[in-house]
């Protein structure tokens, strides 16, 4: 599903992550790793937000260098700490996502309703509170038919019955259609199927994974 070869980044010169050569099948994984082990750097990098030497690429064959639009398309990310420009609405979030993902229409309703967020989606940004970005930011992650999410930090801030939800999206996507998650979090995934997941944990500047 996703390959790494010869991938490295570091930030002024210092070496924060290095993957030689691996491949990733499809799946649901639990990302792990200490403060500051480079699991968010990790996730960005996939997601095409920071430079870096090597390749990346998702299968069959699209290079997030080479193939960078057609590869952004397909793999989704959503940050730990979400910021998003406050002058705009949720919706309005929502409808570049649709446009830039080429989602089918009205594919956010049901995010939108299974989420319970429509009383406040057409409000401005400014106004929202944590746990209200929090979840606008996960249902982007979900828009278009994405092969891949990045989920960073997705259980914080958000209340338990969101939390539920949220599991149950992950669960579905992958089930029906095959979407793989790298899931970050120093939090359990407290669900029966989600708390099986196989671990990479990211230590000594690398990604290992842990069988
Ligand atoms: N923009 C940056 N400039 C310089 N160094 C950075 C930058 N971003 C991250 N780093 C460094 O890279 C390393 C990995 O950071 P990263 O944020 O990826 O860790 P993390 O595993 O996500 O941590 P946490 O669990 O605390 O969120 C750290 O040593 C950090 O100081």
């Amino acid at each position: 599903m996703l390959q790494f070869q010869q991938f490295k980044k570091s930030y002024a010169g210092h070496l924060a992550l290095e993957i030689d050569k691996m491949t990733i099948d499809p799946g649901i994984y639990w990302l792990k790793g200490t403060n500051g082990s480079g699991k968010s750097t990790l996730l960005k990098a996939i997601a095409g937000l920071l430079s870096f030497e090597g390749q990346i690429s998702l299968n069959p064959g699209i290079d997030l260098k080479k193939q960078s639009v057609a590869y952004r398309k397909v793999v989704n990310f959503a940050e730990a700490e979400p910021i998003f420009p406050e002058f705009l609405t949720g919706q309005e979030m929502i409808r570049m996502f649709v446009t830039a993902k080429e989602a089918s229409p009205g594919q956010e309703q049901y995010y939108l309703e299974s989420m319970q967020m429509q009383h406040y989606i057409g409000l401005p940004i400014s106004t929202y509170s944590s746990g209200m970005l929090k979840k606008l930011s996960l249902l982007l992650a979900f828009i278009g038919q994405p092969k891949l999410i990045l989920l960073d930090e997705p259980l914080i801030t958000i209340d338990s019955d969101s939390l539920q939800v949220l599991y149950s999206w992950i669960v579905e996507k992958y089930q029906n259609d095959g979407t793989s998650f790298l899931l970050a979090s120093h939090q359990a995934l407290e669900h029966k199927i989600l708390s099986k997941a196989q671990v990479f944990w990211v230590e000594n500047r690398t990604l290992k994974a842990i069988v």
